[in-house]
Order: C-alpha cells, then sequence, then structure tokens
C-alpha cells in the first residue's frame, strides 16, 4: 500500500496525535501582511487554556533579506521538527526580479515539498452575516459550505523538465521558449483520491473531480484513478467536471458543489475564484497535511503588498486557520470550535475589515478584529 489515511480528516475515528503540553508551534510570518495577521492569530491562540510553545523564523522575502535564502535552513529545520506550522504569507514585488530559486514563493513551495503536504484542505464558508459582502447573489451564496481538496506536491508546479531553451522544433523552432511538465503518477493520484473520498462521505457524501481530461494525458490518468477509488466508496456520489466549466459552476451554482478534488494548479485558481464567494479572500484558510497528520496552516491569500503596513488586513483567514490546525493536527477540537464561535460572534456584532465592509457595519482595522476575537472567546 503506497498510501496511508490522514489521520486528522477524520478526528472521531483517530486517536492523540500529540501530548497537548509539549505542542511546539512553528510560527513562520514571512511577508507584507503576514506578520500582521500572524500576530493576531498568536494572540488568539494565547488566549486559549491551552499553553502553547511558539518559535518565530523568517521565511519568504524576509527569509531572503536575512539568510540569503527564501527558506533558511534554520526555518526548515525548526519546521520539521515542530508539531504544526501557522504560516503568514510571503512575496513581495520587489523580490520578483530574482532568479526563481530565490524568489519568496520558493519558501512555501520548499515547505509543501519537504514536509509532503501532499493534501490541501481549502474551505469556503458563508458566514451568513458576509452574505451581502460577496460580490454574487445572496440567494446564490447563502448557506455555501464548499471544499476544495488540491493536490498540493505534484502537477505542473512540480514537473521536470522545466526552463528556458531555444525552441528544439515546431513553427517557432530557434526561438526563446519556456517549458513546464505537467505529470502526476498514479499513487499520487490516489492518495488524494483517498483523502478526498473520505471528507466527502462525512460531508454530503459528493465528490466532484475537476479534470481537463478531454485534452490532457494527466487528466486522463487522473479520471482513471478517481473512478476507480470511487469503487471503495460506494456511499460517496462521484462526479467529474472540466475545469473551465467548474469555473463557471463555481459562480453559477456553487451550492451545488459539495467536495472538489482537483490537481494543484486547477486547485490554486479555482480556490481564489471560491474564496470571492465567502465574501473576501481574506476569509478563507488553508489545510496542507501529510501522510501523519502533520499540517501547515496557512490562509489562501498572499502577503497582499498593496495593504501591506496599513493595519487594515483582514486577519481571519490568518485566525481561522489557527482553528484549523488545533482541529486537525492538534487534537483540540475543543478550542478550535472556541476560535470559529468566537469569529462567528464578531462578524454577528457587525465588525468587518475594510475587505468585508458593508454600509451599516463597523469598520475595524487587523488588531481591533484581533481583539474582537480574543474578547469573544
Ligand atoms: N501562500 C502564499 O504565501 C501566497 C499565496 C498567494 C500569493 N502569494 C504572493 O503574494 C503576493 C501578492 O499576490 P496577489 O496580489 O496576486 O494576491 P494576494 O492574495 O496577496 O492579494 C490579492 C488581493 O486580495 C487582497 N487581500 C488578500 N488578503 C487579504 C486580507 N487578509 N485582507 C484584505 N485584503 C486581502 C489584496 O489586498 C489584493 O487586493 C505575490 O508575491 C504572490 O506570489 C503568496
Ligand atoms: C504563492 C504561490 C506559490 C501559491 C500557489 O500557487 O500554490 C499560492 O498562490 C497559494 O494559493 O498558496
Ligand atoms: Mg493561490
Amino acid at each position: 500500500m503506497f498510501y496511508k489515511y490522514i489521520k486528522t480528516v477524520l478526528p472521531d475515528e483517530g486517536g492523540t496525535p500529540y501530548e497537548r503540553k509539549d505542542v511546539k508551534i512553528a510560527m513562520l510570518p514571512g511577508d507584507g501582511i503576514g506578520p500582521e495577521i500572524l500576530n493576531e492569530a498568536a494572540r488568539v491562540l494565547n488566549a486559549l487554556d491551552e499553553k502553547f510553545e511558539m518559535e518565530w523564523a523568517d521565511v519568504g522575502g524576509a527569509g531572503y533579506a536575512a539568510h540569503g535564502h527564501p527558506l533558511p535552513e534554520g526555518t526548515l529545520k525548526l519546521a520539521k521538527e515542530a508539531d504544526a506550522i501557522l504560516f503568514g504569507a510571503v512575496g513581495d514585488f520587489k523580490y520578483d526580479t530574482l532568479e526563481r530559486s530565490l524568489r519568496p514563493e520558493q519558501a512555501i513551495l520548499g515547505l509543501r515539498k519537504n514536509l509532503k503536504l501532499f493534501a490541501n484542505l481549502r474551505p469556503a464558508i458563508l458566514y451568513p452575516e458576509l452574505a451581502g459582502a460577496s460580490t454574487l447573489k445572496p440567494e446564490v451564496v447563502s448557506g455555501l459550505d464548499l471544499l476544495i481538496v488540491r493536490e498540493l506536491t505534484g502537477d505542473i508546479y512540480f514537473g521536470q523538465p522545466r526552463g528556458h531553451r531555444s525552441a528544439p522544433d515546431g513553427a517557432f523552432e530557434g526561438a526563446r521558449e519556456g517549458f513546464d511538465t505537467m505529470r502526476y503518477a498514479e499513487p499520487e493520484i490516489r492518495r488524494i483520491a483517498h483523502i478526498a473520498f473520505q471528507t466527502a462521505k462525512k460531508r454530503g457524501k459528493r465528490l466532484t473531480s475537476v479534470d481537463k481530461a478531454n485534452v490532457l494525458e494527466t487528466s486522463q490518468l487522473w479520471r482513471e484513478i478517481m473512478i476507480d477509488v470511487s469503487r471503495e466508496y460506494p456511499d460517496v456520489k462521484l462526479d467529474h467536471m472540466y475545469v473551465d466549466n467548474a469555473a463557471m459552476q463555481l459562480v453559477r451554482a456553487p451550492k451545488e458543489l459539495d467536495v472538489i478534488v482537483t490537481g494543484n494548479m486547477f486547485g490554486d485558481i479555482l480556490s481564489d475564484a471560491a474564496a470571492m464567494l465567502t465574501g473576501s479572500i481574506g476569509m478563507l484558510p488553508s489545510a496542507s497535511l501529510d501522510e501523519d497528520n502533520k499540517g501547515l496552516y496557512e490562509p489562501s491569500h498572499g502577503s497582499a503588498p498593496d495593504i501591506a503596513g496599513k493595519g487594515i488586513a483582514n486577519p481571519l483567514a490568518q485566525i481561522l486557520s489557527a482553528a484549523m490546525m488545533l482541529r486537525y493536527s492538534l487534537n483540540m477540537g475543543e478550542q478550535a470550535d472556541r476560535i470559529e464561535k468566537a469569529v462567528k460572534k464578531v462578524l454577528a456584532d457587525g465588525l468587518r475589515t475594510g475587505d468585508i465592509y458593508e454600509e451599516g457595519t463597523k469598520r475595524v482595522g487587523t488588531k481591533e478584529m484581533g481583539d474582537a476575537v480574543v474578547a469573544a472567546l
């Protein structure tokens, strides 16, 4: 058997993976709004009854600036030895001209690959209070509760060969060309399929596999394996959707979808689209898990350089990522519930950062939002 199940996707069936008092969290703030929002998540965690050891380290552009590399050795070591990782965001346009291996984004890609975090869970839940903040009509999104299961360590993101060269053949032979390789091995597809089916089994028992099997060989294999694995989950209804149609269905009738399973690149794109259904990408947390329930937790958004340093970023995706960490990797479901209830309460109380602001609500900054969540715990 080349895969194991992620125990924490099934919290009610799992044991106690870690001794609570020994929990060590690697805190990796990164760039832009990363430090601002991670700080709020740390305050929320510190306000719980549990005691966590938190160790902070540079990553991304901050890693490059301080240590000459976006994923400094010490940061990777810390991430490996910690029980869980809470990650802010990386990226800054000032590093866009660096060679690829030194760009901030390599830090998150390197962590995912090094720690074998192949299963990325990106829930898109619409809090009823935010129905008006979505760009879609309230009746299209109200009650939305969608989960995207994105494969995270394969696909065109990591496929070799890749690079720049002189085109070896074709109409543009001799011209400069850039190329990447989309690839998936059967075991990679199988293990993410199991995660998706198990998750769907615990939810609405509907799984939509998104691919581009009408064009791509990789997707054809993906679809074959999804169908094969589905035989082990007769109570989950599997259907297939081409990615272009999935993009359309996400904005046409998102509530018809329950769990989506897809590859790395399609998942990246679709999860940003799904984010907007919830009002703002600032509301979307995520979990990236390995086979043994070790996880990295981060908001689905980036470092938002356009609003960095202004104290206005929405910290809720980061705070909700901390809640996911407690539930999935640290077996502290009750504490996770407390955080999620507190977030609901501050939204019900009408507090909004700029990205989810509507008339009649109270506009607050990052820190005030963090304060309110702490107070509501
Ligand atoms: N996992 C990551 O660390 C990650 C993810 C995505 C993008 N990035 C990087 O982030 C940088 C910026 O990328 P981008 O602009 O395409 O995407 P982005 O997600 O950083 O920002 C997109 C838009 O959403 C807004 N936004 C994002 N998070 C918000 C929040 N919490 N509160 C309020 N508004 C928020 C931003 O202000 C911006 O207008 C790039 O360097 C990119 O590579 C990193
Ligand atoms: C920053 C980038 C490498 C990353 C990705 O493409 O996976 C981001 O967009 C995400 O969604 O986490
Ligand atoms: Mg993305």
